[in-house]
């Protein structure tokens, strides 16, 4: 498949995005905000974020490190903390989201480590 590649990098990346997907089962981070349902997100949010774009700027080689590719999922996570009040579902997915996303990340981060 196109997504073997021979960077290994890129490879775990994409493992590593998949175990974060699997985490927001309600889908709610999938795909960008939709600016018709929610008008005003953009005068809120100024970096929106969420997982098809990160899928996209992994397979365009956008990130070169693991901590440009943390950062963006923790961009998703405080723009949804940012914008959604406390006692939303949102909010709450989000804060959810962080913990269980933290651990994945924390693991990957030393699996990258060994791959240098
Ligand atoms: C069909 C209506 O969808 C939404 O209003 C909606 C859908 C998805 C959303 C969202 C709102 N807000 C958010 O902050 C991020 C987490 N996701």
């Amino acid at each position: 498949a196109t997504e073997m590649t021979l960077n290994p990098l890129r490879m775990m990346l994409n493992e590593i995005l998949d175990q974060l997907k699997a985490k927001d089962i309600a889908s709610i981070f999938a795909e960008p905000v939709d600016v018709k349902e929610v008008p005003d997100y953009l005068d809120v949010i100024k970096h929106p974020m969420d997982f098809s774009t990160m899928k996209k700027k992994l397979n365009d080689h956008q990130y070169s490190n693991f901590s440009d590719f943390e950062a963006d999922f923790h961009l998703i996570i405080n723009n949804c903390l940012m914008y959604n009040a406390k006692d939303t579902i949102f909010y709450k997915a989000a804060q959810k989201l962080r913990e269980q996303g933290g651990a994945i990340l924390r693991h990957a981060q030393r699996r990258v480590e060994l791959v240098g």
